[in-house]
């Protein structure tokens, strides 16, 4: 969560000029609401729910480059559907370094809401079992955004050129 994906991956779109879907974006458009909002009516269970059938629409159209929101990749039908479909990249950060980030995230991020610091750190730890499922990492670190889309785009061409 928070560590990039969506500002580093319409940068990657652009410089690859292809489109760009980022999947949170995709389902406030069909509610017409906020994920702050879409969490308050329906609960974080149907949020899943839309978010897994999105995914699915979107990651079997070829040529795309998709950002997942933050929680996704905890579903195991989310990973299948990606690790299937398309060339999965995780962008890590430690907690570190993310942990600065927060005061970005906690007013738009439901899931931070009610925790403190522990159990927003427990969270950050549990999760990284299942992003370390994917097909190529990327350090985040300090990088900007435009590093680390640059970055992103020589290990796509690496592995299209490992084929
Ligand atoms: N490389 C970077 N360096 C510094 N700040 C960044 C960088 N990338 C993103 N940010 C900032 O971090 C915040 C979160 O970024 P962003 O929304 O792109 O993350 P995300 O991974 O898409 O989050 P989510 O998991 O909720 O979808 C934003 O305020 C953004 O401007
Ligand atoms: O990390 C998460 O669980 C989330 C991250 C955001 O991208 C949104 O998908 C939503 O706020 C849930
Ligand atoms: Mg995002």
């Amino acid at each position: 969560m928070g560590v990039g994906k969506t500002t580093i991956g319409s940068l990657v779109a652009q410089k690859l000029d292809r489109a760009f879907i980022d999947i949170d974006e995709e389902i406030e458009k069909q509610y017409n609401m906020s994920i702050n909002e879409i969490f308050a009516a329906h609960g974080e269970k149907a949020f899943r729910e839309i978010e897994k059938q999105t995914i699915r629409s979107f990651c079997e159209q070829p040529l795309k480059v998709i950002s997942l929101g933050g929680g996704a990749f905890m579903q195991p039908e989310v990973r299948e559907i990606c690790l299937a479909n398309c060339f999965v990249i995780y962008l890590e950060m430690s907690w570190e370094e993310w942990k600065e980030r927060l005061d970005l995230l906690i007013d738009t991020r439901p899931v931070l809401r009610g925790k403190d610091l522990k159990e927003i750190e427990e969270l950050f730890y549990k999760r990284q079992e299942a992003y370390a499922i994917n097909h190529s990492t990327l350090t985040v670190g300090s990088k900007s955004a435009e590093e680390a889309a640059d970055d992103i785009i020589e290990s796509v061409k690496l592995s299209e050129d490992l084929r």
